[in-house]
C-alpha cells in the first residue's frame, strides 16, 4: 500500500553497493551486509584506517596507504584527510546505487 511504499523510501536512506575490492575493506573494518549509506561507508573507511594504523601518529590528518589495499583502490601512496577529492573519485569508481 502507499503508506508502506512511503515508509520504505523514507526509511531507506540512499543505499550504495560497494564493488568487491571496496566491500572487502569495509568488511575488514567490521561492516556487515553488502549495501550501505554513504555515511556508513565513510565511517567504516575511517575505522579501517584506524585499525590498520595507516594514519601518521604525529600528523594525524595524513594517511599513508601505500602497500595497503586501500592505497591500491585509491592509486595513492598517501593522502590528507583535508583533501577528500581522491577519496570521492575512488568512491565514484567503486560504488553503485543500490535499487530500493
Ligand atoms: C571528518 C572525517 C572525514 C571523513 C571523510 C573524508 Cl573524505 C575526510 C575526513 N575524518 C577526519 N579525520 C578522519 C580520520 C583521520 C585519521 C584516521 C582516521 C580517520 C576522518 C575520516 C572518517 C571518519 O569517519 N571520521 C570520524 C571522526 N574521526 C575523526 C578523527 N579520529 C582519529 C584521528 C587520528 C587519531 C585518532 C582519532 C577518528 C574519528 N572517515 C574517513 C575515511 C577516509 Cl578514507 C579518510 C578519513 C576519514
Amino acid at each position: 500500500a502507499a503508506e508502506n511504499a512511503c515508509r520504505i523510501t523514507l526509511g531507506q536512506a540512499h543505499q550504495v553497493r560497494p564493488k568487491l575490492p571496496l566491500l572487502r575493506i569495509l568488511q575488514a573494518a567490521g561492516a556487515q551486509g553488502d549495501t550501505f549509506t554513504l555515511k556508513e561507508v565513510m565511517h567504516y573507511l575511517g575505522q579501517y584506517i584506524m585499525v590498520r594504523q595507516l594514519y601518521d601518529k604525529r600528523q594525524q590528518h595524513m594517511v599513508y596507504c601505500g602497500g595497503d589495499q586501500l592505497g591500491e583502490l585509491l592509486g595513492l601512496e598517501s593522502f590528507s584527510v583535508k583533501d577528500p577529492s581522491p577519496l570521492y573519485d575512488m568512491l565514484k569508481r567503486n560504488l553503485t546505487a543500490a535499487a530500493l
